[in-house]
């Protein structure tokens, strides 16, 4: 069997894609998957560590304005298309799954008009633009939350699966994820990052957090910046006095490439609201404070976090809200809490949808066998 997963921009479209990858390859021994993304993505350089073939097209979002740029991103929309189509003719995939990003259109529109099984996959609450076009061609809709479903002109294809986690993060475990990392047994693990691109707004309020706590014997932390942020916060944290070589408790990383291992290990989590991160979370039961970002596409993050919220899984501050003071409150009140922290954590686990990655490729199979029939 061959398959093409498409998804690009952001960790939140990747990591799915890179799950139902794993998981075609499970359910149909010797499947040979192509990853189609962009070249200036996150994914070119994500993707490549997974070992999987990588073709690059190109693929670029409209500006909600007229502009010269949108003239350019019409331009390049066909080029991609072309490129996606000839991708297609040759590799004869049996399905072609897609998570989401402006590289994802080309690929599963190409596919669909050569009457290949398609599946689009949405993360969030509320669907992206580039899903809700594509949902008119594609043969199945998987979503993340029953709210999204609305949105869709045609319900009948929509499947409630939740968001596929990839498979390292279902199964680890805590004890040999803190020996990965050399942490204590015995410390509490604070894990704090902005999404896959890094969050300023945290960074900035971590600074603060890493100076309140840091030789506290209490606990470790792992803070991740965000490749762009990571000069900066340095450059922050000497600025705020703190010297990051005497400090025993603190690891800063600029990429997690091991999330699997931080994620395992953290007892207590500081996010975004993105919709993988939540995902994981909830998977593992573990709580969290998000910070959802202001400015995501009609504020979903906001809605992704009060979810969590409101079954007590995580604490939400605003953006708007955020500084240092807020932040070190906040942990200080769940490290002195442990029953607050272990209800969370159970209620974290209720919301987990462990089984989202073999019911997308159940829809996947059903697309397959209906086309063969
Ligand atoms: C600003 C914005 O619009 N962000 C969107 C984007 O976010 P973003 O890409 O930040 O999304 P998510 O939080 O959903 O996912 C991040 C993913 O990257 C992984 N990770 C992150 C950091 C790191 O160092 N290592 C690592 O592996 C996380 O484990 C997770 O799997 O896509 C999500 C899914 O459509 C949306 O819900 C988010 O709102």
């Amino acid at each position: 069997m061959r398959f093409v997963v498409s998804g690009g921009g952001t960790g939140g479209h990747i990591y799915p894609a890179l799950a139902i990858s794993r998981g075609l390859k499970e359910k149909y021994p010797g499947a040979e998957v192509l990853y189609v993304g962009t070249t200036q993505g996150m994914e070119a350089d994500i993707v490549c560590k997974e070992n999987l073939p990588f073709r690059g097209i190109v693929a670029s979002g409209l500006e909600r304005k007229l502009s010269l740029h949108n003239l350019l991103v019409l331009w390049q929309a066909g080029r991609g298309f072309w490129q996606a189509a000839g991708i297609i003719r040759q590799w004869r995939p049996d399905a072609v799954i897609g998570t989401g990003g402006y590289v994802c259109g080309p690929v599963v529109l190409a596919a669909a008009l050569r009457r290949v099984p398609t599946l689009i996959h949405e993360q969030n609450a509320f669907p992206g633009i580039t899903n809700r076009i594509l949902s008119r061609f594609a043969g199945c809709v998987a979503v993340t939350f029953a709210d999204s479903i609305k949105y869709f002109p045609n319900p009948n294809k929509v499947r409630l699966t939740g968001l596929p986690v990839r498979p390292e993060i279902l199964t680890a475990e805590r004890k040999t994820a803190l020996e990965k990392l050399g942490l204590s047994h015995d410390r509490f693990l604070l894990l704090s990052f902005g999404g896959s691109r890094g969050a300023r707004a945290i960074n900035e309020a971590m600074v603060s957090v890493i100076k309140k706590f840091a030789n506290d014997p209490r606990l470790s932390i792992i803070h991740v910046t965000g490749t762009l942020g990571y000069q900066e916060f340095i450059d922050n944290a000497a600025a705020s006095g703190i010297n990051l070589d005497k400090i025993g408790n603190v690891t800063i990383m600029s990429y997690a490439y091991n999330m699997q291992d931080a994620l395992g290990a953290a007892n207590l989590v500081v996010s975004r609201a993105g919709a993988a991160t939540l995902a994981e979370l909830t998977v593992m039961g573990i709580p969290s404070i998000l910070i959802p970002y202001p400015h995501a596409a009609e504020n979903h993050q906001e809605f992704n976090a009060r979810a969590l919220e409101k079954e007590n899984a995580a604490l939400v501050v605003l953006d708007r809200e955020l500084n240092g003071e807020v932040l070190c409150g906040k942990i200080a009140e769940l490290l002195d809490y442990r029953d607050k922290l272990s209800a969370m954590s159970a209620a974290s686990k209720r919301l987990g949808k462990r089984d989202a990655l073999k019911d997308i490729i159940e829809c996947v199979d059903e697309l397959i066998k209906a086309r063969n029939k």
